[in-house]
């Protein structure tokens, strides 16, 4: 498999604390990864990192092709390649559901369009499609700022989507949603995957969704990576040691 991104040796530190400690692993186009690990583990600061938000501290990381460096530019391309579900959603609340999913076009129409925010019947279709996808049609021309919390992370989602992006990076994307809503939207995120070439990296306090949803599993903690593995190989000795010896028979129940 071609690969997407590799990380080799990253660490990153913020004012003396140690997030990141000597990160390697690789993805390869049309992989799933989940990232699982206790509050403060890293798992945000390595998807911001991936998402070339934070500047590389040290070791070597490419991706899509590009290296990326402490000095780091992208072309509008670039950036439109890699898509971001934040975990605190990223609305403009004073436009409507329909804007805010449009706004993912944004970095895939050049020039006057892009600068009009006009766009054409193909953005147009793909807005519609996403909205769609995530159960929101009948909320278009809904300000942001009126929708209820798990309504917005299905903006995020769907605005992330109409992107059309070849890697995507999701924090706790579902954290938000009903079980039922949850798996869907985690299944929706995922199948994206399924072309081969679009790699996906989500993170979750889930274990169960991250068994489900992901290929491969990599557990944080303190910075560091605890086991990278085959979502068909993952133990509940491996979860339980992720988080402290912590074991509950409902939330981190495994699947099978
Ligand atoms: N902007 C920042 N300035 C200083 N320290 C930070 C900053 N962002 C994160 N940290 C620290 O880096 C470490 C990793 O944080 P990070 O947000 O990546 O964890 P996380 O695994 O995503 O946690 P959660 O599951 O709670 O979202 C924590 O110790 C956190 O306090």
């Amino acid at each position: 498999m071609t690969a997407c991104l590799s990380l080799c040796g990253v660490s990153h530190q913020f004012d003396g604390v140690s997030a990141l400690k000597n990160i390697n692993f690789s993805v390869s186009k049309g992989e799933r990864i989940a990232l699982l690990g206790p509050s403060g583990a890293g798992k945000s600061t390595l998807l911001e990192l991936l998402d070339r938000r934070l500047s590389l501290g040290s070791g070597e990381a490419h991706v899509l092709n590009i290296a990326l460096s402490k000095r780091q530019r992208f072309t509008r391309s670039d950036r439109a390649d890699v898509g971001f579900i934040f975990q605190e959603f990223a609305l403009l609340h004073r436009l409507s559901v329909y804007q805010n999913v449009m706004n993912g076009r944004m970095g895939r129409t050049r020039g006057w369009p892009s600068l009009w925010g006009t766009f054409d019947t193909g953005d147009h279709l793909i807005v519609a499609r996403a909205l769609s996808d995530v159960g929101l049609s009948d909320f278009e021309d809904r300000r942001a700022d009126q929708l209820s919390g798990g309504q917005r992370q299905r903006v995020a989602i769907a605005r992330c989507l109409a992107q059309e992006p070849r890697l995507i990076l999701a924090d706790e994307p579902v954290s938000n949603l009903d079980p039922s809503r949850a798996a869907k939207v985690l299944e929706l995120i995922t199948s994206r995957a399924s072309d081969g070439e679009t790699a996906v990296i989500f993170s979750s306090h889930q274990p169960q969704l991250a068994q489900t949803f992901a290929d491969r599993v990599i557990g944080l903690r303190d910075g560091e990576i605890m086991f990278d593995r085959l979502s068909a190989h993952l133990t509940q000795e491996d979860i339980t040691q992720l988080y402290d010896g912590f074991r509950s028979d409902t939330d981190l129940r495994l699947v099978g």
